[in-house]
């Protein structure tokens, strides 16, 4: 296992490439703490497999150094990065056994059958799969075959890191809570550095302490689930995590106060240094509430949709959207309200970074 440490990291596909937009990965500064798990998570085309793709080595970066603990990597081949990956398909053998797929990697490395046994039995029994030991990998169903696919990524007790890339996509989807949860279990128990690659927030979010949140090339934070929910510190963060995510408004400062339409909306804190002029308001629809009248911001309600657990409303005021959840009982499309928002959850964004601070506002 290895801490890894990506320093001053841009790559560019282009030859010669001229500003930031030439560039994939826009200047990266990260470290992945040895035995962690990650999951990295961003939108199809924010460089994601090219970050993945130059931690296990396919990829030279443009600019910038790899580190595993102390030794820099960043020229180094695949084979000689001593790494795992499971892929978005199974990469199995059809004609071996299950066993000898898991046992596949020990016995490239020429180690003990003894050893081989006490690993493969270890590894099936955590992901389940005892019982298919001596079933030919062709006869599994497409899950299982996944299955095993990770158990081969699972095996060896070497690695500097296991990387899983988009693992579920081939996943029937009432089983993909199922290896989700089984993935967090054996992080747990086999305590190797994990990364694993999705846009699922939903993979992301079950399976690892620290999340990665990549848009454009770029990180625009890292943090535990809870962190991102509660402190966003980008708007995009704010947006792509949530269901619905956080409402982002347009605002006017003055003076460092907030104004929604012509009304002042109480912020977390002070945004110090925040210059008078166009900025964010950003509400999590879990801390917007809806009242027939009284002070606050007036709305009218578009849409209400019962989602099971709660009721998503979505309101217009000063022509944007702004989404609210509620556990009782919603108004109907059509009536006139009052919103009003938690002022300890009411940040402040500007140019998509979070400007304000928690405790009394100005
Ligand atoms: N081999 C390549 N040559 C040129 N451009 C590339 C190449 N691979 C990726 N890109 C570009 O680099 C950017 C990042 O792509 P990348 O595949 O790393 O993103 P991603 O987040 O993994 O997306 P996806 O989830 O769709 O795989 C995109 O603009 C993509 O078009």
């Amino acid at each position: 296992m290895a801490q890894i440490k990506l320093s001053n990291l841009r790559h560019s596909y282009h030859p010669d490439p001229k500003g930031d937009a030439d560039y994939a990965l826009k200047k990266i500064d990260l470290t992945w703490e040895d035995g962690g798990a990650y999951a990295l998570l961003g939108p199809s085309g924010c460089g994601k497999s090219t970050l993945l793709n130059i931690i296990s080595g396919l990829l030279v970066p443009s600019e910038g150094k790899i580190l595993f603990d102390d030794q820099d990597v960043t020229t180094l081949p695949p084979a000689k990065r001593n790494i795992a990956q499971v892929f978005q398909f199974p990469v199995i053998y059809d004609t071996m056994t299950v066993y000898d797929n898991l046992a596949f990697p020990l016995r490239n490395r020429g180690r003990d059958e003894d050893i081989i046994k006490k690993r493969v039995t270890g590894i099936a029994e955590m992901l389940e799969v005892t019982d298919m030991l001596n079933v030919r990998a062709a006869n599994l169903s497409p899950d299982n075959k996944q299955k095993i696919s990770m158990g081969r990524g699972l095996v060896r007790e070497d690695v500097n890191v296991v990387m899983f890339d988009e693992p579920l996509t081939v996943i029937d989807p009432h089983l993909k809570w199922k290896l989700r949860s089984k993935l967090k279990e054996l992080h747990q128990r086999v305590k190797a550095t994990m990364i694993y690659v999705t846009h699922d927030q939903t993979e992301a979010l079950t399976f690892a302490d620290k999340v990665v949140v990549m848009q454009d090339g770029e990180i625009v934070q890292m943090g535990t689930p809870v962190e991102l929910f509660e402190r966003p510190t980008h708007t995009f963060v704010g947006h792509f995590i949530g269901s619905p995510g956080m409402n982002v408004l347009p605002c006017d400062v003055k003076e460092g106060a907030a104004f929604f339409g012509d009304a002042q909306v109480a912020l977390e804190g002070p945004a110090q240094g925040v210059a008078n002029g166009a900025a964010e308001i950003g509400i999590r629809p879990e801390f917007v509430t809806i009242e027939k009248s009284g002070a606050g911001v007036s709305a009218q309600v578009r849409k209400v949709s019962d989602v099971g657990r709660h009721k998503v409303v979505e309101a217009i005021a000063h022509n944007q959207r702004i989404h609210a959840i509620l556990e009782g009982e919603a108004p109907s499309a059509g009536e006139a309200v009052t919103l009003s928002f938690k002022q300890s959850q009411t940040r402040l964004y500007k140019d998509g970074w979070l400007a304000s601070t928690p405790g009394e506002a100005a």
